[in-house]
């Protein structure tokens, strides 16, 4: 008798076949509908004449135009959607599917479903793959053994029980292996695909998607959607597969260009980039919080990730800042900008050839001239219209000046004619002639002073972002944040300063641009419609809620890991509870993801024991070796230890990233290696390529990366001092999949003093 593996061997090579066919036929379609298009361009390039002489010839041929136009384009989206069809196919014909489920309805007899990444069927409604992406593969991934399972179609609620979940390890068409699922056995298909080696590019996770993570995928309800997850417990993965989610379910109406994620860091960026093209979709919009604000001040610079980490901040500076972070801080950005409707605009003079041309006190009198209904953004429009109106005159008057007709008369016939331009030169009379050029030479003359004009040239945003600070004492109690008044005038000294080198503080380039976009009533992105953002715990609730702002029509899904807030530390916490103020509570869901699935038993028991009081981890039974501290006191002998243990994970094939804390350090240690022989690439800013091999990486550049194995640098009590580091310490062992070796110079920091003995191994 046929084993289950041959039977299901015989299935998938007919469906191969039948996939194999419509990829000729397919090919077909496409070779066709390219040539359809060929044949129209020729077409039309030979035949259509341009009739231009009449008004009706001209109405011809703009119909002939667009007719053909609108051929062009039916043909081009029947071209885009055969190419996908053949796309789907060539990725199907590798690997048609990784699961079968066998499930009766009540009432109904057994149905078996083939789930893959993409739909095929060889006749309408006999589907021999479903996408993972489609209703009824929810059965699959929700099911947590067998037995009853609720799955959500267009129609409402099914429940359905499962019969059946076998899952397939597949390549080039040949099943190796096949995993039938009950509870006893737990998910072997997990366990084989944790246990492989890290790339360096992240994969899809859509053959092991679990329950929890599904709920964050299949989430279309919520404007607001939160997961608190534990280091490695597939945030990330879960917001990929939830974009290819989203793009599938809302096909023709969503584009990828419509999903931004904000990520922690270029590097994430690089790592991540293959998980969407490998299931068939376009890569949403990827930044970085910096990259966003310093595309919108080009000419200021924002401070750097480095600098911002290397940063050692007074006491009195970080209040100031836990001040500047807050929603409340936003909220008096926004009451302070309307009340620039009423006094205290900040204007520059509008200039020519260094002569002032409107006078602040014109532009300001203007812009206070409109009644109270008058707001931000009108009032601003009305002022450029007022401006405009009032340049049209000036241009009028010199126009007729005698200083511009003679000038007028000692231009060349080049110089005539580009005054012309294409205007008619039949004048009524000679002096609507000389009007006309005259308006034009003008014109010429001050077309600066237009375009500043339009471009809101005339506001001041750094002399009205500094009278903001100034005002801050008024808008809000300093008290409350134990700041006093003398540190706070300061502070906005301090800033100025900045402002003068061009320099922005990231804490602040995000209020300065709200209070911009104010006072110029911008409305923001309005375009898109899905915001995801990475490491939320990294993140203030003032640029929540300015991305809030600046997206008013998206949907939010926030992920992050309150223990692993390496920049903002404990305020981490209060920013659950701003964040609740600012979504309707009955659109928010709060997702937990406690197991993690990165790193072996014995890594996670190891690294959840650093936290105190942190969030809920728990370990994926995945068994691997403890982890191990080597400690010396000397620097010499760390290095050889680091060698050695390079050499080790090289001949198994694991591939290391040393983790140092500051850049300083990570040079040294290259430095360190290099001399030693060793081959390492030092990660120097985020903006650089992940590149194969050992890399030595500082800390604050480790987040949301992993590797096989982790040497964490000198973990020392001068490094790694006190409990400011802690969430920092767990963000770098957090990092390592199968190994984790630390190395300390000098006493090992307190915080691993909570870590039972039993979980790790001394080296000598
Ligand atoms: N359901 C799953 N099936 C297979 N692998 C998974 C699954 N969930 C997570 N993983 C793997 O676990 C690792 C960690 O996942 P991911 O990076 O998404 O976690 P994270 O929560 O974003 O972590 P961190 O906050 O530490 O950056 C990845 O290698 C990912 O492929």
């Amino acid at each position: 008798m046929a084993t289950i593996k041959e039977t299901e061997q015989k299935r998938m090579d007919a469906v191969v076949a039948k996939i194999k066919e419509a990829q000729v036929k397919e090919g077909k379609t496409v070779a066709k509908v390219e040539a359809d298009s060929k044949t129209i361009k020729d077409d039309f390039s030979k035949n259509v004449r341009l009739k231009t002489s009449t008004y009706s010839g001209m109405m011809e041929t703009a119909l002939t135009v667009r007719q053909q136009q609108q051929l062009l384009q039916e043909r081009e989206s029947n071209l885009n959607q055969a190419k996908r069809r053949l796309e789907t196919l060539e990725r199907l014909e590798h690997k048609p599917y990784f699961a079968r489920i066998d499930f009766t309805e009540e009432g109904e007899s057994k149905e078996v479903a083939y789930i893959g990444l993409g739909t095929f069927s060889d006749g309408p409604d006999n589907f021999l793959v479903y996408d993972w992406r489609a209703p009824i593969s929810s059965i699959y991934y929700d099911g947590q053994g067998l037995g009853e399972v609720t799955y959500l179609t267009p129609d409402g609620e099914r429940k359905v029980n499962l019969e059946l979940k076998r899952q397939f390890m597949v390549e080039d068409g040949q099943i190796l292996t096949v995993f039938d699922t009950d509870e006893t056995l737990g998910d072997q298909m997990l366990l084989e695909v944790l246990g492989e080696d890290s790339d360096i590019k992240m994969k899809s996770i859509v053959t092991t998607i679990q329950r929890e993570q599904n709920k964050i995928i299949r989430d279309t309800k919520s404007d607001l959607l939160f997961v608190q997850g534990a280091a490695g417990s597939g945030k990330t993965s879960a917001v990929l597969q939830r974009v290819a989610y989203l793009l599938y379910q809302y096909r023709g109406k969503l584009k990828s260009s419509q999903v931004i994620l904000f990520s922690p860091n270029q590097l994430f960026n690089d790592y991540i980039d293959q998980v969407l093209p490998e299931m068939g979709e376009h890569n949403m919009v990827q930044m970085t919080f910096y990259q966003y604000s310093q595309r919108r001040v080009p000419n200021l610079r924002v401070e750097t990730l480095q600098e911002r980490f290397e940063k050692v901040e007074a006491p009195a500076t970080q209040k100031i800042q836990k001040l500047k972070d807050s929603l409340e801080f936003f909220k008096a950005t926004t009451r302070y900008a309307r009340s620039l409707e009423t006094q205290g605009l900040r204007v520059r003079p509008i200039k020519l050839n260094g002569e002032v041309f409107f006078s602040k006190e014109t532009i300001k009198d203007i812009y206070y001239s409109f009644n109270e209904n008058y707001h931000l953004k009108v009032r601003l429009s009305a002022t450029r219209e007022a401006l405009i109106k009032k340049l049209n005159k000036r241009i009028n008057k010199a126009a007729r000046s005698e200083r511009v007709q003679e000038a007028i008369q000692g231009l060349s016939k080049q110089q005539l004619d580009q005054l012309y331009g294409d205007h008619s030169r039949n004048f009524k009379s000679g002096d609507a002639e000389m009007d006309f050029l005259g308006r034009q030479f003008v014109m010429r003359e001050f077309s600066t002073v237009h375009k500043k004009i339009i471009k809101n040239q005339f506001l001041s945003p750094r002399m009205q972002y500094l009278a903001f600070l100034k005002a801050v004492p008024r808008l809000v109690n300093l008290a409350k944040y134990e700041v006093s008044l003398a540190e706070w005038q300061a502070h906005v000294e301090a800033v100025k300063a900045d402002f003068k080198e061009k320099k922005v503080s990231l804490g602040d380039v995000t209020a300065f641009l709200y209070l911009f976009d104010l006072v110029c009533g911008r409305r923001g992105e309005t375009e898109m419609r899905h915001v995801f953002v990475d490491e939320i715990q990294d993140y203030t609730a003032y640029q929540l809620a300015y991305l809030k702002f600046s997206f008013p029509n998206a949907k939010f899904t926030l992920l992050g890991d309150l223990n692993q807030a390496i920049f903002t530390g404990e305020n981490s916490h209060s920013l659950l509870k701003e964040l609740g103020t600012m979504f309707d509570k009955e659109k928010t869901s709060v997702v937990q993801l406690t197991k993690s699935y990165r790193s072996t038993q014995q890594i996670t028991d190891f690294t959840k024991e650093v936290l105190i009081n942190g969030e809920a981890v728990t370990a994926f039974e995945r068994a691997g070796e403890k982890p191990v501290i080597f400690q010396t006191d000397s620097q010499a002998a760390m290095l050889s230890k680091a060698v050695q243990q390079l050499a080790t994970n090289d001949q198994e094939k694991l591939t290391t990233a040393i983790i140092g804390k500051t850049l300083a350090e990570c040079e040294a240690i290259t430095a360190e290696l290099k001399a030693q022989g060793q081959e390492v690439t030092l990660i120097r800013t985020e903006n650089q390529r992940l590149v194969p091999g050992t890399l030595v990486v500082p800390s604050y550049l480790a987040k949301g990366l992993e590797f096989d194995a982790i040497i964490m640098w000198d973990a020392n009590a001068q490094n790694y001092g006190d409990d400011s580091q802690r969430q920092l310490v767990y963000t770098i062992c957090s990092r390592a999949m199968h190994r984790l070796t630390i190395l300390c110079h000098g006493q090992l920091s307190p915080l691993f003093a909570n870590v039972n003995p039993d979980h790790y191994q001394l080296s000598e």
